[in-house]
């Protein structure tokens, strides 16, 4: 029998630790965190909830719902962290200048930050703040993983050409700064290949015999 993931048995315990509208408000800045950014609407929250099975991360219809930085605890040493969605149009701009300066805040002073995963809809990749994010990873050498989301909205071969051509755009511009898979909530694609990314981050290193594709979506 395969070893289990430990990642899956942490996401499937994750809890609400927190929420925090300032840096100053975050908890302590110790153990490993993975943050998940994205234009709003992108799906950050529902891909948190597809990773950890739980209905931890509020959801919606209406872009820009997540406006402070969400913490989720996997143990007491681990953290997912749900960040507020950039872009969106109607949030005014005091409140948007607000927020810029405290995402910022947090993503360049949080030590216990280990790796930031991308969403971008897998219809409109590479906006403007996502090619920031991507020069701010490049230039902090900040490990960053891309999910190409709602990827059950393109047919299969929609969706592989969407991937092949955003990797190659990345590359010419970013070298090897970002890794990047097709995801999607609603069908649960991809939770494999994200668990580990997930796991390798977090320091939940699986013995080397077992590979990725090893192992079952979901236990
Ligand atoms: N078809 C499809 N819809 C999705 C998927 N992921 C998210 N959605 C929908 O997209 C909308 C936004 O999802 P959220 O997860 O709330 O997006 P968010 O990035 O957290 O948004 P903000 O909190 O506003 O920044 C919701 O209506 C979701 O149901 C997916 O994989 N497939
Ligand atoms: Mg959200």
């Amino acid at each position: 029998m395969q070893p289990k993931n430990p990642i899956i048995g942490l996401c499937q315990q994750a809890s609400f630790l927190t929420s925090a509208a300032r840096v100053e408000q975050c908890p302590a800045d110790e153990g490993y965190e993975v943050a998940f950014a994205g234009r709003s609407n992108a799906g950050k929250s529902s891909a948190i909830n597809a990773l950890t099975r739980a209905n931890l991360a509020r959801t919606s219809k209406t872009p820009g719902r997540t406006q402070l930085l969400n913490f989720f605890s996997l143990d007491e040493e681990r953290r997912l962290v749900d960040l507020p969605g950039y872009g969106y149009a109607k949030v005014p701009i005091p409140l948007k200048l607000h927020w810029q300066q405290h995402l910022e805040a947090y993503l360049g002073s949080r030590t216990s930050l280990t790796g930031l995963i991308l969403m971008m809809d897998i219809r409109h990749p590479l906006t403007p703040f996502d090619c920031l994010m991507l020069d701010w990873a490049a230039s902090s050498q900040m490990p960053m993983h891309i999910l190409l989301t709602k990827a059950d909205k393109l047919t299969f071969g929609a969706s592989k050409a969407a991937l092949l051509k955003t990797q190659r755009d990345i590359e010419n511009r970013w070298g090897s700064t970002a890794t990047i898979q097709l995801f999607s909530s609603t069908k649960r694609t991809g939770i494999t290949e994200a668990h580990q990314v997930l796991a390798n981050w977090l320091q939940l290193l699986i013995p080397s015999s077992t590979t990725a594709n090893d192992i079952p979506d979901s236990e």
